[in-house]
């Protein structure tokens, strides 16, 4: 696997690849890097799908709030080499922040309309428009026939699977499923921030969901309570500060009254001053219930 940091040199390699297999799949796994098993599953579907894989590691500044984890975001380069380059990643693309942003902040943005307006979009003001608008940008730069991104940010594979639909962007988002810990948790690089603790705490978002599943599963399908079903879930946990529980049709992430269709079940909390997100993706036809995303 290649370490590359340099924009001409990412375009020259790939623009190779093109010549020496025209027909060969490019797939592409954006990442800000501090892999985990999470990432791996996204790099190792890739590799059994296409002939080149490219991984970025770039933690995009354009995308945290003043008041974020940027500055304390975990790093580790070395370790992700190894762990890309044991995945099957052909190419690791790991580009200073001044090579994306030259001028500072980008004078041009693409934007994000009403599916940004609620849950992660609503804690995280502009958090959306920066991932779009460097999604963007890698999608340009890699040109990937297929681009991996995880159902754990589910908001995030909506929007980017509705961008690459209204901007005409001429490939394909293939969404992997949340990988968890053995406990529940699902893996995110952010779960290095919690203390002991919080740690044995954090499995109640997936415990939530998992329990308004069970009511789904049982008949239930007024949107409402299953909300209350994982807000009461939430509520019996001191360490956990609950943002929001929502059962929402997962192409306009509005809530749901009556559950049917592809929807999502979203959590958000807080514990101490992390953040930590999940979701289940589903569809339920009749009286079947099935994961989405497998
Ligand atoms: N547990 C997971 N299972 C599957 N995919 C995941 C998981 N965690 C992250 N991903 C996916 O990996 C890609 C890169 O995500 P990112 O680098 O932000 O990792 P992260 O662990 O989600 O970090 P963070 O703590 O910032 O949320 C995204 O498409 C994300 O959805
Ligand atoms: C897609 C992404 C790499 C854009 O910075 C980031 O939001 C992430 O890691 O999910
Ligand atoms: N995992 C999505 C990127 C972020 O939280 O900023």
């Amino acid at each position: 696997m290649e370490l590359v940091q340099d924009i001409a040199a990412l375009r020259e390699r790939i623009a190779r690849w093109r010549r020496e297999d025209p027909d060969g799949r490019v797939g592409f796994v954006p990442t800000m890097g501090y892999l985990h098993e999470g990432h791996l599953s996204l790099i190792r579907r890739a590799r059994a799908e296409c002939r080149r894989v490219v991984v970025s590691v770039f933690v995009n500044p354009l995308q945290f709030g003043p008041q974020e984890d940027f500055a304390r975001y975990p790093r580790d380069l070395e370790r992700d080499l190894r762990l890309a380059a044991g995945a099957g990643a052909d190419l690791l693309f790991h580009p200073p922040v001044e090579a994306m942003y030259p001028h500072g902040d980008p004078g041009v943005f693409v934007d994000v309309g009403d599916l940004a307006r609620r849950w992660e979009g609503a804690r995280r003001p502009g958090h959306f428009r920066g991932v779009v608008t460097v999604v963007t940008k890698l999608f340009h730069l890699v040109q990937p026939d297929r681009a991996y991104f995880g159902q754990k940010d589910a908001q995030q594979a909506v929007i980017v699977r509705r961008m690459v639909a209204d901007l005409n962007f001429p490939l394909e988002v293939v969404v992997c499923p949340t990988v968890r810990e053995p406990d529940g948790l699902a893996m995110s690089s952010r779960n290095v921030y919690l203390d002991e603790d919080q740690r044995r705490a954090a499995p109640i978002l997936y415990r939530a969901l998992q329990a308004a599943r069970r009511r789904l599963e049982a008949g239930e399908r007024s949107g409402p309570a299953l909300v209350e079903a994982m807000e009461a879930v939430l509520g019996g946990q001191p360490l956990i500060d609950p943002e929001y529980a929502a059962v929402v049709d997962a192409a306009t992430l509005e809530p749901l009254e009556r559950v049917e269709g592809e929807v999502l079940l979203l959590v958000a909390a807080r514990l101490g001053s992390t953040r930590l997100i999940d979701n289940l993706w589903l569809v339920v036809e009749g009286d079947r219930v099935r994961d989405r995303w497998t």
